[in-house]
C-alpha cells in the first residue's frame, strides 16, 4: 500500500508494548489510555454473553450433498448480511500448519527488541514491526505490537523486511498464505453463488489479487479498562481471515446492533469478514462491519490475520445486480488503488473509510 510522505509525518515515540510491560508492567502512558466513550468498559460493549456469529461448515460447500450445498449457502448468506463475519470450520487449511505459524510468529515476538526492529515499521507505512497506521503525535495508540508483510503480487513485497528469525518463518509464511488463497478463492466462490451470481465473478473481477499478512501480538495490560488492543475500523480488503491462536483469550469484538460483541474462538476455526470492496460491489447488501481487539490483564493474544484484496488497478461500484429502484446506488465507482491509499491515510480521522466512496444523497 503506497505510503504517505513520511517528511509530513511527526508521530513522536511509540512506545514498544512488550518493552513497556516488560519494564514498566503496572504503567499505562497516557497516549495509551482511550477517551471515556472508546474504553472498552461501557455499558455498550457485551461480555457475558456469547455471540451468535453463524459458523459454516466449509465440507458442506466442497463436499456435501446438493441439499448440504444449498443449506450451506444459504447460512453463509445470512452471515454476510447480517453479521458481515462468520467462522469457518473444516476449511482444508492444514492444522500443523496453522500451529506452526503460530508457534513461529510467537517465537518472532519473544525475540529481543534490536531483533524485530532490523524489520521497522515506518511512520506512514503498513509494512514491517511497530505499530500500523501512527500519523499523529496526539493520536491515541493501540496495546498492540503488529508484525506485516506484503505477500502478493510480487511487486508489494519488501524482501528486507522478510524475518531472518525464526529460521523457517518466512518459509511458513510463504507457504501458510498459498492455502489462505485458495481458501479466499472458494469462499468468494460461495459467496457469489450465495448471491446468485457467476461463481468465478470475483476472481475474473479482480485480476491478480493483493494479499497481506499481519500479525497482531496484544501483550497482558495492567488496566485492560483504560486501553484498546486494536482501534475500531473495517477492513479495506474484499475478504480478512483472521486465525486466533490456540489458547487466547477472547479478545476480538464485532460492532452488531451497536453493541460490541464478543467473537468466542472455536478451536481450529477460521474467522473470516467481509471487508469494504464486498461491501461496494453488493451495494451494501453484504456489510462491512466495523470490529476492534480488547487487551486482557492475565492472557497475552496473537492473531495472524490475511488481507485478501483486487488487483490495485481494479475499478470498483456497486454491480447492476443490487440496485434497482429499491435499492438506489450507494456507492460510487472507484480505483482500488486509490481507495487504499485512502485508507491508510484516512484510518486516524474515525470516519468509516467507505465514506470515500458514498453518494452523496441529492434531495
Ligand atoms: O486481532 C484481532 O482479533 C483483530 C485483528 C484485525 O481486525 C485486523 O488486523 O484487521
Ligand atoms: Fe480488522
Amino acid at each position: 500500500m503506497a505510503p504517505v510522505p513520511i517528511s509530513t509525518i511527526n508521530v513522536g515515540h511509540i512506545d514498544d508494548v512488550q518493552e513497556l510491560r516488560r519494564t514498566k508492567p503496572k504503567t499505562v502512558p497516557q497516549r495509551f489510555v482511550r477517551d471515556m466513550t472508546e474504553r472498552p468498559t461501557l455499558q455498550t460493549s457485551l461480555s457475558a454473553q456469547n455471540s451468535d456469529m453463524p459458523v459454516i461448515d466449509f465440507s458442506k460447500l466442497s463436499k456435501g450433498s446438493k441439499e448440504d450445498l444449498l443449506n450451506e449457502l444459504c447460512k453463509l448468506s445470512v452471515a454476510c448480511q447480517e453479521w458481515g463475519f462468520f467462522q469457518v470450520i473444516n476449511h482444508e487449511v492444514d492444522i500443523n500448519l496453522m500451529e506452526n505459524i503460530e508457534d513461529m510468529s510467537k517465537e518472532f515476538f519473544m525475540l529481543p527488541l534490536e531483533e524485530k526492529q532490523k524489520y521497522p515499521m515506518a511512520p506512514g507505512t503498513v509494512q514491517g514491526y511497530g505499530q500500523a497506521f501512527v500519523f499523529s503525535e496526539d493520536q491515541k495508540l493501540d496495546w498492540c505490537n503488529m508484525f506485516a508483510l506484503g505477500i502478493a503480487p510480487l511487486y508489494v513485497r519488501d524482501p528486507n523486511l522478510w524475518p531472518k528469525k525464526p529460521a523457517k518463518l518466512s518459509e511458513t509464511i510463504e507457504l501458510y498464505s498459498r492455502k489462505i488463497k485458495k481458501l479466499c478463492q472458494n469462499l468468494l466462490r460461495y459467496i457469489a453463488l450465495g448471491l446468485s451470481l457467476e461463481e468465478d465473478v470475483f476472481e475474473e473481477m479482480f485480476g491478480e489479487a493483493v494479499q497481506a499478512i499481519r500479525m497482531n501480538y496484544y501483550p497482558t495490560c495492567s488496566r485492560p479498562d483504560l486501553v484498546l488492543g486494536l482501534s475500531p475500523h473495517s477492513d479495506g480488503s474484499a475478504l480478512t481471515v483472521l486465525q486466533q491462536a490456540k489458547g487466547s483469550p477472547v479478545g476480538l469484538q464485532i460492532l452488531k446492533d451497536s453493541r460490541w460483541v464478543p467473537v468466542q474462538p472455536i478451536p481450529n476455526a477460521l474467522v473470516i469478514n467481509i471487508g469494504d470492496t464486498i461491501e461496494v460491489l453488493t451495494n451494501g447488501k453484504y456489510k462491512s462491519v466495523e470490529h476492534r481487539a480488547v487487551a486482557h490483564e492475565e492472557k497475552d493474544r496473537l492473531s495472524i490475520v490475511t488481507f485478501y484484496a483486487p488487483s490495485y488497478e481494479v475499478e470498483l461500484g456497486p454491480m447492476q445486480e443490487f440496485v434497482d429502484e429499491n435499492h438506489p446506488c450507494k456507492y460510487r465507482r472507484y480505483n482500488h488503488g486509490e481507495y487504499s491509499k485512502h485508507y491508510v491515510t484516512n484510518k486516524l480521522q474515525g470516519k468509516r473509510t467507505l465514506d470515500f466512496a458514498k453518494v452523496e444523497k441529492s434531495e
